[in-house]
């Protein structure tokens, strides 16, 4: 899949509220009252992830979650990246 350029990503993220893009992935924090809440989002993405057959970097400390995104063989973000983060956001 073609690696998206930067002006691509940033008009795509405008639309995403709290993604942002930085050397090469895209990426958002987020941050709940609970660890539950932050646990259900975890258990979203890893569905999500397994329908798009695309896999988040993530990291979870508590209450907060950090997801992470790239395209391995593109060695960059794609459209692929930009999906997982709509399907996120729909799902929240
Ligand atoms: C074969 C399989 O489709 C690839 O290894 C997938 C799996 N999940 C992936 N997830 C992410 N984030 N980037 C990838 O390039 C990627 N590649």
């Amino acid at each position: 899949m073609k690696r998206l350029t930067k002006q691509d990503i940033d008009d795509q993220l405008k639309g995403l509220k709290g993604w942002e893009y930085k050397e090469n992935y895209i990426f958002k924090n987020f941050i709940f009252q609970t660890f539950f809440e932050a646990f259900t989002l975890l258990c979203k993405a890893a569905f999500i992830a397994e329908k798009l057959d695309h896999h988040p970097d993530w990291s979870g400390v508590y209450n907060k979650v950090t997801l992470k995104l790239n395209t391995h063989d593109a060695g960059g973000v794609t459209q692929k990246d930009i999906d997982f983060a709509i399907e996120i956001e729909k799902s929240m």
